[in-house]
């Protein structure tokens, strides 16, 4: 692979005004970048009472399927098609606004989410009580150590029931006191969601949580099934062998497994 930027390059008025589009001008010299398409082939459906693990090795497209689904991504081909409201807990403590206070966040969040004043104002206390912030929810978020923030973002997130719960890995990560006090809570929340689309690596949680598994492989689905015979067909000799293009290669002759 070749590459090279000119040597002598003057930091001019752009470079300071708009960084980004700078120097991304610099290294593609005014030429288009290329798009390549992360997610092909997929055709699915989720219906309610579905609890679907998304299996794959490392890029395979899990997450860049469930930010699909959570609308944050908008298909470029293709129709998806979402009847219910999803609940995204992909990264829970993004968004929060740092000057604002605790309690304005919550309220922040629940309007961002559809909740009416009255309804945030009623789970307020239930909110306050689980991640023990009250003594600080008047101080901005700025203030708060990213566990606090994590509790806060947590502790709103999962005071509503789900119709459609999107989740990603994070759910075993975070400190030793986080993931005990909120295993129960996220527990009973999963539980209470009509669909639940879940992202992991680890086949224990996997089994444990959800009943039917889609195994993908190189952004396409190659399997679609009972969760059990999906991590079999994904730990097996199959998986490897199944032959798919690079993102942005044809995918004309492609092998799969179904
Ligand atoms: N915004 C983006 N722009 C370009 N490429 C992206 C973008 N987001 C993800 N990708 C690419 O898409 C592929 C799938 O990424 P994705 O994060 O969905 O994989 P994953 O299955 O969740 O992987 P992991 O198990 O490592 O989390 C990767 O090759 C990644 O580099």
């Amino acid at each position: 692979m070749h590459f090279s930027i000119p040597s002598a390059t003057r930091i001019d008025k752009s470079l300071r005004r708009n960084p980004i589009a700078a120097v991304r001008n610099l290294v593609t010299r005014g030429k288009s970048r290329r798009f390549k398409p992360l997610l092909h082939d997929m055709s699915f459906e989720f219906r309610a009472g579905d609890r679907v693990g998304l299996i794959g090795q490392n890029g395979a497209g899990k997450t860049t399927l469930l930010r699909l689904l959570a609308g944050v991504l908008v298909p470029s081909a293709g129709g998806l098609e979402i009847r219910g409201v999803t609940q995204n807990l992909l990264n829970v403590s993004m968004g929060m606004q740092s000057d604002a206070t605790g309690l304005e966040n919550i309220y922040l969040r629940g309007y961002s989410a559809g909740l009416s004043g009255q309804e945030i104002t009623r789970r307020i206390p239930e909110i306050l009580e689980f991640s023990e912030l009250e003594p600080v929810i008047h101080d901005p978020v700025r203030t708060y150590s990213s566990g606090m923030r994590m509790r806060l973002a947590f502790a709103v997130a999962t005071s509503a029931k789900p119709e459609i719960l999107l989740l990603d890995e994070w759910i075993s990560a975070g400190d030793r006191f986080f993931v005990e006090r909120s295993r129960e809570r996220l527990r009973s929340h999963i539980n209470s969601s009509e669909i639940l689309v879940f992202a992991s690596h680890n086949p224990q949680t996997l089994k444990e949580l959800c009943s039917r598994g889609l195994v993908l492989k190189n952004g396409s689905v190659v399997f679609d099934g009972d969760i059990e015979a999906a991590l079999a067909f994904y730990e097996s000799d199959d998986y490897q062998a199944i032959e798919l293009p690079a993102r942005g290669e044809s995918r004309k002759g492609a092998k799969r497994a179904r």
